[in-house]
């Protein structure tokens, strides 16, 4: 295996903070909203998860790349992260059935990045502070030069980015014997949750995030799936519009993360901007139905409002966080439609929430016999 040298890096944040360490990836410059994973595993999956569009990831697990990259490891078709800031990145992997090394697949895909630096002082100074916009880079030793680049780069409080990162072209996913059609919203979503259908039987089909609803309605699905992506969603208009239709039309509807938020725009309630937020492997989530609490996989920097969602006629809350009582998850009274702001498909993460993909199974079983 070739020795990689690496050269001296920068990361310069929007509050003027600098950390100083080794490059990663491409060499180049690289700017986006900083945020930290607590994950202990699973990096490829975050890395090529639509959601982090736009976004530097700071993992807070201290070595990364140690086991290579494998093909069938990606939620998506590309590595999605804007850089990746880590204490030791390893340009050697040992595992059987590794295919290469994180480096190499990083620098085909263009990502700069940046290693050797203290990531908890990282972590402890956007944790207080908050969510920051920052840059890297491995080229420009110039801090007024890398701090115009940074004013650059905008800000994710009203940023629409689905637009960037859902399928131009519709496409269909089908198991061997399929039950049901579940029309997808692609706003980023990731391939698990697709194999979550596939895997119960529904056909789906993934469409464009500007489809409008009769587009879609055309297939004649049994149900909407309104999937995770990135960027602000009281930002996707065309979104919350196709779901205000859906919603007329009483098909079982089942939102994760992005499409969670989305539903509640389009009850009118409305989501704001984290200080920090959820990204991790271990969050703790309390089912309020049925009182079980499960270990969930998340990534999200806004949430709903929960005063709003308390006090709404329509829609109750089903889950909470049990770290900061965040809204994690609700339900329409009348109509059925539910949505959760984490990761049921997880991926990476533990399996504790895929009940949620049965109970939707349950809910076009229960319509289709309505019909
Ligand atoms: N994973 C997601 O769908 C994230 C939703 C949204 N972009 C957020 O950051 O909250």
């Amino acid at each position: 295996m070739k020795k990689h040298t690496s050269s001296e890096a920068i990361l310069l944040l929007e509050d003027g903070t600098v950390f100083k360490g080794k490059s990663l990836g491409r060499i180049g410059t690289s700017g986006g909203e900083l945020c930290f994973n607590t994950g202990m595993t699973g990096y490829q999956e975050i890395f090529t998860d639509p959601s982090y569009y736009g976004q530097m990831v700071v993992t807070t697990v201290s070595h990364v790349g140690n086991y290579g990259v494998q093909h069938q490891e990606v939620e998506s078709g590309k590595v999605q992260i804007s850089g990746l800031v880590c204490k030791e990145f390893s340009h050697f992997f040992s595992r059987n059935t590794a295919e290469g090394s994180l480096q190499d697949y990083f620098d085909k895909a263009g990502v700069v990045g940046i290693c050797e630096i203290d990531t908890r002082a990282l972590v402890r100074h956007i944790r207080d502070k908050g969510a920051m916009n920052a840059i890297v880079s491995s080229e420009i030793t110039d801090l007024d030069e890398l701090k115009k680049l940074l004013s650059q780069v905008p800000d994710m409080d009203g940023l629409e980015l689905s637009s960037h990162v859902s399928t131009t072209e519709v496409y269909d996913m089908k198991p061997e014997e399929a039950k049901y059609r579940v029309a997808v919203l692609d706003l980023g979503v990731k391939r698990n949750s697709l194999n979550n259908f596939n895997q119960r039987g529904c056909e789906v089909k993934v469409f464009p995030y500007n489809t409008p609803f009769e587009e879609m309605e055309k297939w004649n699905p049994d149900g909407y799936f309104i999937s995770n992506g990135p960027g602000d969603p009281a930002a996707t208009n065309d979104a919350v519009n196709s779901v205000k239709q859906i919603l007329e039309v009483e098909k079982p509807m089942f939102g994760i993360c992005m499409g969670h938020q989305i539903l509640a725009q389009a009850n009118g309630i409305s989501t704001y901007k984290m200080h920090n937020g959820h990204r991790g492997l271990n969050h703790p989530v309390k089912n309020l139905v049925t009182g079980k609490s499960e270990i969930t996989s998340q990534n999200h920097g806004f949430v709903v409002d929960a005063e709003q969602l308390k006090n709404h006629p329509d829609v109750e809350i089903t889950h909470i966080n049990l770290n900061d009582n965040t809204v994690e998850g609700m339900r329409m009274k009348n109509k059925p439609a539910f949505s959760v702001q984490y990761h049921p498909e997880s991926s990476p993460g533990p399996h504790d929430s895929t009940y949620l993909f049965d109970e939707f199974v349950a809910l076009l079983e229960k319509s289709k016999n309505k019909v």
